[in-house]
């Protein structure tokens, strides 16, 4: 039976990660937090890496060095979920990836990934007439924004468009929308597990397409189907595509 060590394991995904790891017939080797051990007996991020198959960490990203670096030191896959990742993040998981498997995923759901493929389609078949606008609601307790989603569809439409600049801030008396820019919006409030909608509109007509995740156990799934996926894979950077086969 797979073992998977959760970190973050006390926050809502990591909850809900448990939660799923049973339903699919894994095993919870333990799991770290912030303040350490929460379950199990591994008492550092790098014993727990050492007594798992597989690693997941929905946590922050101040915290992703230090699990890359227990990832490697135990040469232990390990799925990154955590959002709000900058280039500097980036950079270390292909550094990472060198010695072990790594799965970075800004989403884990089956619906986000598919809706990543029929965003850059519409955005390939479409003018540059067509404005791009991104718009994502999330939970009263989300930290970052634009959400890691809101950007990875953005990336998807200035794929399919051939580029594009983002705008994420628009404010002012100075604020008409700049041309073949992608624009986010980002609201917040109440327990909403996650709502994306990408807006392609042009002169008299418009065009939505979006997901809502009704509970986050959507995305708990995801991460458990890629941890079992990834735990017998050799080191490389893999996606949720490689995992879903989309
Ligand atoms: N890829 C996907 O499909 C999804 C990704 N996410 C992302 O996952 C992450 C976690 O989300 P969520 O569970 O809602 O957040 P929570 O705040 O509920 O949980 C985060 C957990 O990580 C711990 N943590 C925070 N910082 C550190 C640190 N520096 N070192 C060790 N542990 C730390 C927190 O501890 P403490 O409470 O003490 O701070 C907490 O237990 C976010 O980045 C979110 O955007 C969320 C849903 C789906
Ligand atoms: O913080 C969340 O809750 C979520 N974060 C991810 C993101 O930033 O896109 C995925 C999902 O939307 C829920």
């Amino acid at each position: 039976m797979t073992s998977i060590g959760i970190l973050g394991a006390g926050g809502r995904m990591g909850q809900a990660i448990a939660a799923e790891t049973g339903a699919a017939g894994a095993l919870v080797a333990g799991g770290i937090d912030r303040d350490g051990p929460l379950t199990g007996p591994y008492e550092s991020i790098t014993d727990l890496a050492g007594g798992s198959d597989v690693l997941v960490d929905f946590s922050s990203p101040s915290a992703l060095q230090a699990n890359l670096n227990a990832a490697v030191a135990a040469g232990t896959p390990i799925v990154i979920g955590t959002t709000g990742l900058g280039a500097e993040h980036h950079a270390a998981i292909d550094v990472a990836a060198g010695s072990v498997a790594v799965l970075q995923a800004a989403n884990t759901s089956l619906g986000v990934n598919l809706l990543t493929h029929l965003v850059e389609e519409a955005a390939r078949r479409l003018g540059t007439d067509w404005d791009i606008e991104v718009l994502e609601m999330h939970h009263r307790h989300k930290l970052d924004a634009p959400s890691g989603t809101a950007l990875l569809l953005g990336e998807a439409a200035a794929r399919g468009r051939g580029g594009a600049k983002s705008v994420t801030e628009r404010m002012g008396v100075l604020a008409a929308r700049e041309e073949g820019t992608i624009g986010y919006a980002s609201l917040r409030g109440g327990s909403v597990a996650g709502d994306h909608q990408v807006i392609l509109a042009a002169e008299g007509e418009r065009i939505e397409i979006g997901h809502r995740a009704e509970t986050r156990a959507i995305f708990a799934r995801g991460a458990v189907k890629a941890a079992l996926w990834l735990a017998s894979k050799p080191a490389g950077r893999y996606s949720m595509a490689d995992v879903l086969g989309l």
